[in-house]
């Protein structure tokens, strides 16, 4: 019965690897279909142009085969890739189409070379000389997937632990002298269950609960009772953290496989290493040597003959040294008390298949909730009992079949056997030793049970206690929201689930990192993670140069990691409240639980709070942390982008043109809590913010308040209003937010303590506006131009196509606000008309057509030309973006590359068409991590820069050929 069971799920689980397989192969196919070369070149999995620098015979008289670049002189260093050690490459001759010459696995990677050990090169079919030209290109991952399938077809008795003897320890827990004196209850608890249990174990380690640790004294015990131990993980940086961890003490280790890690404690118990200290060392070398002189003298050769003789005895060479080899090995391997691998390197068909079937007594599989189930049987069949160990509340193995995922792919055994066990098999880890207490607080009772508590070490501890740090407003709170609800910092709207970007919050993020370092916080020290690969690039984009120290990554990218500050940009900010990735409640998890002694949040609260969980976390961080709305740094952001502007430049254009020129300088309000009396901005003694309480009850009666203090200011004659510095977080917040729905400007004033906010009416700011307002002309239906007379053209504009971005925005005036009414009008028309007809170029041919019957000249001409003057002003003040018409006059962003400013949602150079200048300056992004993004270089679809430029010059050639018709006209009318 369970038999059969676990056949039926070892078939289900097939056809799911089946499917993520072929989800892996038709992105790597679609790579290679639809990317060419260079960009795959780019993006990491291709290295081009190399040449053999050395080749030598290696274990299992496998070919071992470095590459470099050609044309090195010894200093050329590879372009910056995600090969490792155990990847699967492909062989292609740099001229060469099609399937490779032959594969291999990566051994090693230093910045100028890589070396390959390839497989089973057709003998002397493969002249590798130093003359030719390769490339290297990294392959699905064929090897794991044989393996696993191989496995799943063969496991169909296989159940993990029977249940029956699941709750029936044999070894009465006696009790155990730890090798690790400090280890806390939970910790003890945990390795005295761990090996008294006769099967199975589960070790549920919550962040920085010593998880490690943990199963290092476990291990030291089991070693110690005389068992021998495989010891596994999914990854290679997992067991490599395992041999790291065991080196110091006393047991015999062995590390199978390729480590991701070249140091020097992990690399001295690897297999070759083992093997090189060993007796049989010296022979293994000579008949290396011998087999490396035979393929010397098989390339001299003269004649087929000679050649064949060569191979013959290269083929008599190999045979005794795989047969020297595997004897030692099989010496090295039983004589280790821990053997380490990956899940799937522990595969029976490589080192292990030496090893009788009961060499091992005890299996652990570290990291087990990452794993595929799958992987974890490989290990699992190689010995009677195990020990698992993860945290399930974290995130799942990566699968890139969605139908797989949903079909339980994505599953772990770690999660389904915890979950099915519970208290029989599993135990938790409860004390950690990483987050402040306000940290670790929200995730304990979110998906801890809320039995978490923090070691007394680290409980209290902010960023302030850290050696060189000063005490600011941001090194004392252990936890910050950073919200920008209301600022219309929006994400960018692309269709692409994986790649969200959200600009506003790459700001914002950078400020807080900057604020965090003028503190004294060091940058290695802290880390940026954002849940979407896009959103990580441009944070890299934007602050790589400035702090090369820091660490941006994926949440996915950060678990397993910690920072004594880390900054979460969540991206999400739309008025439809969708949060994507974000709604994984275990990343969200992740992303929190990686910060030590702050954890500060940039987020859009109003759509992110739209998910319960979320809302929860918000909740949490506003009672116990410090609040802050986005308003109170964009104002800082301004002038940065202004080039020669200060902030005197915030006001947006006139609204209503009845207002009174001048801004005048008169009365200053100052305004207290309190809404009565006048005080001084800096003062601290306002009773009604000291008093105010955290909770949320009063915040509704202070907006209230507020409010009336701003009509009350509004009604007045007064333009502007201070409010005292002694406003907390959430106070400076509310006005901020209070004032933006009034439409007053706000900013805040002073330094630290001092700072305050002051509140104005929006003005005119051109002093030289007609003091009559001139009466509105009616908006036409159909625009008249240009039989109807203008007074003036604007000046500079119909000569100057697009005017500088940051000269001019006094060129504003009541014509131009008419045009501007007019223009938005066109522009809703022509925007629907382009919707039907996109997307073709020749539809500016049929306008014409269709235009026919008019006078002609005139009309179309005139039509163009009243949006193109208004576009022209217009561009002055409103992004830069094609049909964008976000105002850039507070918040703009000046590109570098095109001198054009941009709103939040398009300033980023692949938006609006700078990208492959952009490109130009990123080389150094593309991470060296591993972790590929698939979408990271995608095209841009919205802008073609070639295309753009083109309707530039037909916008440039319109305008002066209307200036010289117009100015005809008007000479006419004159007379
Ligand atoms: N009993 C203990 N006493 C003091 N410090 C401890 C104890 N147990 C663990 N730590 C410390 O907590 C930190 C995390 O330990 P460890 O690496 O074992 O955790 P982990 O749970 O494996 O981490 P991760 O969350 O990355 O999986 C380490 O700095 C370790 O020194
Ligand atoms: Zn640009
Ligand atoms: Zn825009």
């Amino acid at each position: 019965m369970a038999a059969a069971m676990a056949a039926e799920a070892a078939e289900r689980h097939l056809g799911l690897l089946r499917d993520e397989r072929e989800a892996e192969l038709a992105q790597s196919r679609a790579w290679q279909e639809s990317v060419s070369l260079k960009e795959l070149q780019r993006r990491g999995v291709c290295l081009l142009k190399l040449q053999v620098s050395s080749q030598r015979t290696g274990l299992y008289g496998r070919l071992l085969v470095t590459f470099q670049p050609r044309k090195w002189d010894s200093d050329t260093e590879l372009p910056s890739n995600n090969f490792g050690p155990g990847d699967i490459v492909g062989l292609y001759e740099s001229a060469g189409q099609g399937d490779p010459l032959c594969t291999g696995v990566v051994t090693r990677v230093t910045p100028k070379a890589v070396t390959v050990a390839l497989e089973e090169p057709r003998d002397g079919e493969l002249a590798l000389d130093h003359e030719r030209s390769f490339r290297l290109l990294k392959l699905a991952n064929d090897v794991t997937y044989n393996r696993l399938k191989r496995f799943c077809s063969l496991s169909n008795g296989f159940g993990p632990a029977a249940e029956s003897s699941i709750d029936s320890p044999t070894v009465s827990p006696e009790p155990l002298e730890f090798f690790n004196a400090s280890l806390d209850e939970s910790q003890r608890e945990a390795v005295s269950f761990s090996l008294a249990q006769r099967e199975l174990a589960i070790i549920h380690g919550p962040p920085g609960t010593g998880k490690t640790t943990t199963l290092v004294e476990i291990i030291l015990q089991a070693v110690q009772q005389g068992l021998k131990v495989l010891c596994c993980a999914p990854s290679n940086v997992a067991v490599d953290n395992l041999v790291e961890r065991l080196a110091g003490c006393r047991a015999r280790l062995l590390r199978l496989g390729h480590p991701a890690r070249l140091l020097q404690p992990i690399q001295q118990h690897c297999l070759d290493a083992v093997l090189a200290r060993g007796d049989t060392a010296h022979i293994v070398a000579d008949i290396r040597r011998d087999i490396d002189h035979a393929w010397a003298k098989t390339k001299k050769a003269q004649d087929k003959g000679e050649r064949s003789h060569f191979l013959g005895e290269i083929k008599t060479l190999r045979k005794e040294l795989k047969e020297r080899e595997e004897a030692a090995m099989t010496a090295a391997l039983s004589q280790a008390s821990v053997v380490l691998a990956t899940n799937t390197g522990a595969s029976s068909d490589g080192p292990l298949k030496l090893l009788p079937e009961t060499h091992f007594d005890l299996v652990v599989i570290d990291e087990c909730a990452q794993a595929l189930e799958a992987s974890c049987w490989i290990p699992l069949l190689q010995a009677p009992k195990c020990i698992l160990a993860g945290d399930h509340k974290q995130l799942p193995p990566t699968i890139i079949s969605h139908r797989a995922a949903a079909e339980g792919l994505s599953l772990s055994l770690m999660e389904r056997l915890a979950e099915h066990y519970a208290e029989r098999a599993v135990r938790m880890l409860t004390v950690q030793y990483r987050m402040h207490r306000d940290i670790m607080e929200w995730a304990s009772s979110e998906l801890y049970g809320g039995r978490l508590s923090a070691h007394p070490s680290v409980a209290q501890h902010l960023l302030r206690d850290l050696p060189g740090v000063s005490s600011t407003e941001e090194t004392t709170t252990p936890l910050l929201l950073i919200d920008t609800a209301g600022c219309g910092l929006f994400e960018l709207e692309v269709e692409d689930e994986q790649s969200k970007g959200n600009p506003g919050e790459v700001q914002l993020v950078g400020m807080h990192v900057q604020a965090l370092v003028d503190a004294g916080v060091k940058a290695k020290d802290i880390a940026v993670v954002a849940p979407y690969n896009l959103q990580v690039d441009m944070l890299r984009q934007h602050l790589c140069h400035s702090h090369p120290e820091l660490e941006i990554k994926s949440v996915d990218g950060f678990q397993g990691r910690e920072k004594e500050a880390v900054i979460l940009s969540f991206v999400r900010s739309n008025r439809k409240g969708e949060v994507g990735f974000l709604a994984e409640e275990r990343r969200i998890n992740v992303a929190v639980t990686r910060a030590r002694r702050q954890v500060a949040v940039v987020c859009d609260s109003h759509t992110v709070g739209s998910r319960p969980f979320l809302r929860r976390l918000l909740d949490h961080l506003s009672q116990h942390g410090l609040v802050r709305s986005a308003f109170e740094y964009l104002d800082d952001l301004v002038p940065q982008n202004y080039p020669g502007e200060g902030r005197a430049q915030h006001q947006q254009g006139p609204k209503a043109p009845g207002h009174k020129a001048r801004p005048a300088p008169a009365g200053k309000l100052k305004a207290t809590a309190a809404g009565a009396g006048s005080q001084k901005p800096g003062a601290r003694s306002s009773p009604s913010a000291a008093g105010a309480g955290r909770d949320g009850s009063g915040s509704k009666e202070r907006g209230d308040r507020f409010r009336a203090m701003l009509v009350a200011f509004l009604e007045s004659s007064e333009v502007q209003l201070d409010f005292p510095a002694s406003l907390n977080s959430h106070e400076r917040m509310l006005v901020h937010v209070l004032a933006e729905e009034y439409g007053l400007q706000h900013l805040s004033s002073g330094e630290g303590r001092d700072r305050y906010i002051s509140v104005c009416k929006r003005l005119p700011k051109q002093p030289q506006l007609p003091s009559e307002p001139l009466p509105e002309p009616p908006v036409p239906s159909e625009p008249p131009l240009p039989s109807e007379p203008l007074p003036e053209p604007p000046p500079p504009l119909p000569s100057e196509p697009l005017p500088e971005p940051h000269q001019g925005s006094g060129k504003v005036d009541l014509k131009s606000l008419h045009l501007e009414r007019v223009q938005r009008e066109k522009s809703r028309r022509e925007e629907a008309a382009r919707k039907v007809q996109e997307p073709g170029r020749g539809s500016r041919k049929k306008d014409k057509s269709e235009a026919k019957g008019k006078p002609a000249i005139e009309s179309v001409a005139g039509e163009d030309f009243e949006a193109l003057i208004s576009a022209a002003i217009e561009a002055d003040r409103t992004c830069g973006f094609p049909r964008c018409k976000a105002s850039v006059t507070t918040l703009g962003q000046l590109c570098h590359h095109c001198q054009r400013l941009f709103c939040f949602s398009h300033h980023i150079p692949e938006v609006h068409g700078c990208g492959e200048k952009a490109k130009a300056h990123a080389r150094q992004r593309i991470s060296r991590e591993g972790i590929l993004y698939p979408r990271s270089g995608s095209k841009d679809k919205s802008l073609d820069p070639a295309k753009r430029a083109h309707l530039q010059r037909r916008l440039d050639k319109k305008l002066s050929e209307l200036t010289s018709q117009r100015k005809g006209k008007k000479k006419d009318k004159e007379k």
